[in-house]
This record gives C-alpha cells, structure tokens and sequence, in this order.
C-alpha cells in the first residue's frame, strides 16, 4: 500500500451541526472540538506535511496602537472588485506606491489599510494585528475555523459569488453516481483502498466528508490545479471552489447532488475584540456598513419617473397602488405638471417618481403605460440611505450592546 494510501479515517468523534452559511448564520458558529478533526490531510503534490491544528485563540488588540487596521486583499480576483466596490461607496483607497503593503482611505482618517493575502487576512484578525477585513467567506470559514472571535459584519458585499463543492470524474466508476449518498455508498472504497479527495479546503472538507458519513476516505492536499488530479490519476474527487462551472467541464468532472459543502461571496468581517475594546473600530465599522448597505441597495434598484393622465394626485396614486411591480420605497412620490392651454395654466399630467428593483424595470414600464403612464425616465440611484440598516441592529445584537 503507497504511504499516500496509508492515511486513515480516525473515527474521534465530532457532533455534526450545520455549516455556517452567508445568509442563515451571522456569527461564525463554534466547533467543540477542532481539535478532535476526523480526517488526516495529507500534501498530496508534495512531501509536506499539512498542520491541521486548530485556530490559535484570538490574542488580545495590541494596546499601543491607536489606529484602526482593515485587511484588504493584495492579489488575486478579489483583489480588484475589493478596491472597486469601496470607491463606489466614496471610499477609494490611496495607495502612494504599488509594492507597499499600506495604504489609507482619505475619508476615513483613523483607518489604515493594509494588503494582504486572503488567508493571512483572517489569520490577522486573529492574532489582534488587523480590526476589519474584506475576504470570501469561504477562507473566513476555512481559516477562522469556527473562532469565535470572526464576525461577519455583511454577508452579501455581491462579488466573488462562488460554491466549495464535491466533484466526481463524469465516466468510469463514477458514470451512475450522482448523489453525495450514492458515493458514500459506493463499494469500491475500502480500508486498503479509500476514497482520495484532494482539496486546498483541509478543515471543511475533512469535517464534510465526517459529517456525510464517509469512512473509507483519505484527504489530500494541494493549492491549485485541482481539477487536473482525477485525469492523472492522482485523486478520486476533488473539494473545489467553482463559479461558472467551466474547469470542472473542461476537466471532465461533475459536481453531485448535496456536495455543496458552502456557498460563499465576499464578506465584511472583524474581530470581536478590536470592536469591543479599540477604540473607533465600532464607529468606523458603522460607516463602513452604512456605505456598503446604502450602494449595495441602490445598484438593485432604479429611478423611474413618468408623465401619468389624471385627473388628481390621489386618482394617479390610486392607479399606481393597484400596479404589482411598483412599490416604491414608502410609495410613490406624484406631484402635478403645470402645462399651459390657452393662456392658462391647467393640470393634465402628473409626474410620478418611484423607486423599482431593476429585474422588475421593463414590467414596471409596461404596467405603467397600461395606466396611462408616458414619457418614462430611468436613472441609476446611487444611493439608498434607511434610517438605520438591519445589519447594523445585528450587529449590536450580537455584541450585546
Ligand atoms: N472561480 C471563482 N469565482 C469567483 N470567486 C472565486 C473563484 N475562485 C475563488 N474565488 C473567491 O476568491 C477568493 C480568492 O481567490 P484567489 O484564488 O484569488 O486567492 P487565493 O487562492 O485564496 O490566494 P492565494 O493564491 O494567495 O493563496 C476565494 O477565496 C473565493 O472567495
Ligand atoms: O467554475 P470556474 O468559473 O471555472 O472557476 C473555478 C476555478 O476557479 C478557481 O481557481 P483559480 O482560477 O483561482 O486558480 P487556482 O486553482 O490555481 O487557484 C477554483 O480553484 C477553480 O479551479
Ligand atoms: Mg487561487
């Protein structure tokens, strides 16, 4: 038997609970014992062996330091879209040289940013060395491994939108499985012959696998190319990050039903500690999510304003009211258009201003010509301010303030 075969399934018993996801869960549910991990992860490209030890406590904020630190990721796809979605929130970041790892956001004074890898974003929070972070929430759920001290801020910043999931080879011994029970059950997986699961995702996928029952099972690790194990011969699936699904197609693999292990897109989180105890890090969270929550809202929604025939306000409010895809906010605003006929100044239109979710634009549009509606204006808002946003009630909540 190889030494990579030799990795065994250790049955230490973890208690299954739900994996935390974007939108269910705020906090960054604990496990009781990560240490007690189930599964041996072995580097499968290289000699190395993999530490699976648990996260480290979080250490308390360093008391000498006044300025509050954010970890923004340095490279990579979230790198861009990051820096994007901050300067559409008026928050663009000022970096004075490109191979320096700080930077600063000139709004927001008492913030100091800081470039880093995804991993030793969360990592940092942990150790107390960063306050705020952006990152996916799958590397938050990866590398915070449950700590307590994680927590999601906003769970839905609507970019890097992708799933860590199981797949199978297409053909061969996997042709008729298409279940995540139909592979537990397979007979083929053996003390002698295992299941191989390659994944860079070491804690998630070691506690999936447990929690769905597998026992002939060993875990490999790499980072990249993971796709390219099966067609070598070098793993029998793979625990992967996918998004358009392309790689795994182009790879001849397939995902199957209830491999989802966690859907995840990029996050706002910080350290439980930093907003208790240093000192700005709440008020500058507060801000943070205020302009976050207030763009996010606005690019689903869209400015509409119409001409509509009536004979009053209230006579063009009620027609708008009996509409399905026209709400508005709190209603519609309507107000009369003073038009000139014959010298005199009369009141045949009314101008109507509401606020429409995009998807529901063109219905909107039909629906209000069907009512006499003409001359549609569209605009982009940028923008959405609520008197307070949910998230931060959360938030509060949550921290017991
Ligand atoms: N195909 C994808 N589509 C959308 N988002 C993705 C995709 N792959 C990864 N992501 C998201 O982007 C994050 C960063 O991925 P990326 O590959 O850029 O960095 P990384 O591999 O975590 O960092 P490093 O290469 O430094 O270890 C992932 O953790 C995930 O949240
Ligand atoms: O479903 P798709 O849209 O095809 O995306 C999925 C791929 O994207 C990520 O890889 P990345 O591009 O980060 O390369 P890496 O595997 O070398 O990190 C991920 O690891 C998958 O391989
Ligand atoms: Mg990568």
């Amino acid at each position: 038997m190889s030494a990579m075969l030799a990795a065994r399934l250790y049955s230490a018993a973890i208690p299954s609970h739900q994996l935390p996801s974007p939108q269910s869960s705020f906090r960054l549910r604990p496990t009781p014992a990560a240490s007690s991990r189930c599964l041996a992860l072995r580097a499968a490209a290289s000699a190395t062996a993999v530490s699976t030890k648990p996260a480290p406590a979080a250490a308390p904020p360093s008391a000498d330091r006044t300025v509050v630190r954010i970890g923004l990721p340095s490279k990579g796809r979230m790198a861009e879209q990051t820096l994007s979605l901050l300067k559409s929130c008026q928050l663009s970041v000022r970096q004075l040289n490109p191979r320096q790892y700080t930077a600063d956001i000139p709004l927001i004074p008492n913030l100091e940013v800081w470039f880093q890898r995804p991993k030793d974003i969360v990592r940092k929070l942990q150790s107390g060395d960063l306050d705020l972070g952006v990152v996916g929430f799958d590397t938050v759920s990866e590398y915070g491994q449950a700590n307590e001290d994680l927590v999601v801020v906003h769970d839905d910043l609507d970019f890097g939108q992708c799933r860590l999931s199981l797949a199978v080879p297409k053909g061969g011994a996997f042709e008729n499985i298409n279940s995540l029970e139909e592979l537990v059950k397979m007979p083929e997986w053996t003390e002698e012959r295992p299941l191989r699961v390659v994944t860079g995702f070491g804690y998630l996928g070691a506690k999936f696998l447990k929690d769905n029952g597998f026992k002939h099972v060993v875990l490999l690790s790499a980072d990249g190319a993971l796709e390219s194990f099966p067609p070598m011969g070098m793993a029998d699936a793979i625990v992967d990050l996918v998004s358009s699904g392309t790689t795994l197609r182009e790879n001849n693999l397939k995902e199957i039903e209830g491999g989802v292990v966690l859907e995840s897109q990029a996050t706002l989180v910080a350290s439980r500690r930093s907003l208790h105890k240093r000192e700005g890090v709440l008020e500058i969270t507060h801000e943070l999510l205020e302009r976050l929550e207030a763009h996010l809202r606005a690019s689903a929604e869209l400015m509409v304003t119409a001409n509509m025939r009536g004979n009053s306000a209230e006579d063009v409010a009620q027609r708008v009211h009996s509409l399905t895809s026209i709400c508005g906010l709190q209603g519609p605003t309507i107000s009369p258009v003073y038009c000139r006929r014959d010298g005199e100044v009369a009141v045949e239109y009314y101008a109507m201003n509401v606020v429409v979710p995009q998807k529901l634009l063109y219905k909107a549009i039909q629906q209000l010509r069907s009512i006499g509606g003409s001359g549609v204006l569209v605009t982009k808002l940028t923008y959405i301010f609520d008197e307070e946003t949910p998230r931060w009630r959360n938030l509060l909540t949550e921290l017991g303030l």
